[in-house]
């Protein structure tokens, strides 16, 4: 580096003087001192160009590749990590993968190469100017001028390229997305055999794409005729306001003229390349954007920092109280739970039901804090849920969600994701579910795709049960199996929580009916909540929800 930057001036020097005789200059005519400044010019411009390209690389690896990336991947997981679920589901899995992919691709290696070349490039640009400056000051102008429009016109164009491409990703994305469908839908596809259909759809959207692809390298090109013709027109009139200039000196005028355009043909492009930087600098400026926004989401509250408790010192009983509680998903959205109040004791089992979208699973997300409450307060065993750390509270309840996560790996791995659990203890809850025929070390596939959705319940029934924490949710855990299965199952669960406070959502009454008492939701409200006999004698919702039952079943 040393060499380069000190070797370069001295080789420049040598250039220089080589340049002056072989234009056979008289450095004592009139107007070869001015020749000389801007030949020095445009060394020292050269050498504080490199020098600045240089000093950017050597501190290029430290502070992006070291430093900066490692920070910005920790803050982008710590936020997506730590973020509300709510805020999850606003920025969407889409969103997401797009920011990670292109962290890789573009925000990290974007902002030091706009360093890098802008630095380079505007450092050619300034010397230009200025040697341009020392010979003309009209023709300074000219270049001013023609500059400023050069520049316009690659950022307008970059734009409209920009508006291409994003029409392009949205395109391939419906065509990924289409795919996806045929693939993960293929027995319903293959069933109403529209298979046809969507195959001509998304021949559709490919001859979309490769129009939308086929305007843009019309633009590019366009685009490039124009700047070059801008850049022909510029260097012309450049060395006609040199020639003009010049042209009274006898000995030197046409020699000078002619190292001048030289020059010129040579700087020029780097006009062009100052307004593809800048175009660049302000795609990876927006994308840098995006990836801030992703990476500094709100965060939930603290994970185990509770103010009242020691860490790992809380195990509540089982008794839960909801004290008119208000939640709301969205602002302008009605509430999900409006004043909800009932109080559970421990050990008691509790079924509830009610019609779709009536609040069941919102009561859960209420209970674990995924939606914090807008007023009103949940609290297990005389602790206000909002007062502990949410790792602290979510270790004390096992949940059973409607749709059920399991890994690529074995039965063992998703039963016992942690390794916590003995094989007797994962035999006996395997051979209670019935999954024991499978035996422990049944290969698992991604999401489990490789067994029936029966079987993937069981298998999340199993894992929660394997916690034996006091709180058990089942968000419609026995949805998917047949009424044998499903009684097993019920038995499964009774047998393994024992003394323990759960809650059973279902639409089935069969998953509830031997439940201690049931709350019925109705709009967000506790319509009812009662044992099941006692609601049968009021003949209320649960009445009306048990004769629809019995009149589908009969139908
Ligand atoms: N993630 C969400 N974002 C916005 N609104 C939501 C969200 N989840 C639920 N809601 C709304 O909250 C209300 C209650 O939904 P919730 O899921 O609690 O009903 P549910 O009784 O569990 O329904 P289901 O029986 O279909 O599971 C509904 O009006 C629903 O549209």
């Amino acid at each position: 580096m040393g060499l380069a930057t000190f070797g370069v001036p001295v080789l420049l020097y040598q250039w220089r003087t080589a340049l002056l005789r072989t234009a056979a200059i008289d450095t004592r005519a009139p107007g070869a001192d001015l020749l000389q400044r801007y030949v020095w010019s445009v060394a020292v411009g050269t050498a504080v160009t490199i020098s600045l390209g240089w000093a950017q690389l050597a501190v290029k690896e430290w502070l992006y590749i070291r430093h900066n990336r490692s920070r910005l991947h920790r803050a982008l997981l710590d936020s997506l990590a730590r973020a509300p679920m709510p805020e999850h589901w606003r920025v969407g899995s889409h969103r997401v993968l797009s920011v990670v992919s292109f962290s890789e691709r573009g925000v990290f290696l974007g902002p030091h190469s706009f360093i890098e070349d802008s630095a380079m490039q505007f450092a050619a640009v300034a010397f230009t100017a200025y040697s341009t400056f020392l010979i003309s000051r009209w023709a300074l102008a000219v270049l001013a001028v023609l500059g400023f429009v050069m520049v316009r016109t690659m950022r307008h164009s970059s734009s409209v390229l920009r508006e291409i491409q994003q029409q392009k990703v949205a395109e391939m994305q419906k065509r990924d997305q289409l795919m996806h469908a045929i693939f993960s839908g293929a027995l319903t596809v293959r069933a109403f055999r529209v298979y046809g259909h969507m195959e001509a759809r998304i021949w559709q959207l490919g001859a979309t794409i490769a129009g939308i692809e086929r305007l843009a390298s019309t633009l590019l090109s366009v685009r490039s005729l124009c700047v070059s013709a801008l850049q022909e027109v510029l260097g012309h009139l450049l060395v006609g306001a040199v020639a003009l200039r010049f042209g009274q000196g006898p000995s030197m005028g046409v020699a000078g003229v002619q190292m001048y355009h030289d020059l010129l043909i040579r700087a020029l492009p780097m006009l062009q390349y100052v307004a593809v930087v800048a175009g660049e600098a302000e795609n990876h400026l927006l994308a840098l954007q995006e990836f801030c926004d992703v990476a500094s989401l709100p965060l939930e509250g603290p994970h185990d920092a509770s103010l009242l408790l020691i860490p790992g010192s809380w195990a509540p009983a089982g008794d839960i109280v909801f004290s008119a509680c208000c939640l709301r998903y969205a602002h302008g959205q009605s509430r999900a739970l409006d004043s909800v109040s009932f109080a559970v004791r421990p050990g008691e089992r509790i079924g509830i039901v009610g019609r779709t979208g009536s609040g069941k699973s919102s009561l859960v997300n209420a209970l674990l804090r995924i939606v914090e409450l807008e007023s009103g307060a949940v609290v297990l065993d005389g602790t206000d849920v909002s007062t502990v750390g949410v790792g602290e509270l979510r270790r004390q309840i096992s949940v059973v969600p409607q749709t059920e996560a399991l890994l690529a790996g074995s039965l063992r791995s998703n039963l016992d994701p942690f390794g916590e659990h003995s094989d007797v203890e994962l035999w006996a809850v395997a051979r209670d579910a019935g999954l024991d025929a499978l035996g422990l070390d049944a290969v698992v596939e991604n999401c489990g795709c490789n067994l029936s959705a029966g079987e993937r319940q069981l298998i999340a029934v199993c894992r929660a049960l394997l916690q034996r924490r006091r709180i058990l949710v089942l968000d419609e855990a026995t949805a998917r199996v047949d009424e044998a299965t499903a009684a097993r199952v019920r038995a499964l669960i009774r047998g393994w929580t024992d003394g323990c406070t759960v809650l059973t959502i279902a639409h089935g009454l069969d998953a509830v009916h031997d439940s201690d008492r049931i709350l019925v939701m109705d709009d967000g409200r506790v319509a009812e909540f009662d044992s099941p006999a006692a609601l049968v004698a009021q003949r209320g919702a649960y009445f009306r929800l048990l004769g629809a039952a019995a009149g589908r079943a009969g139908a």
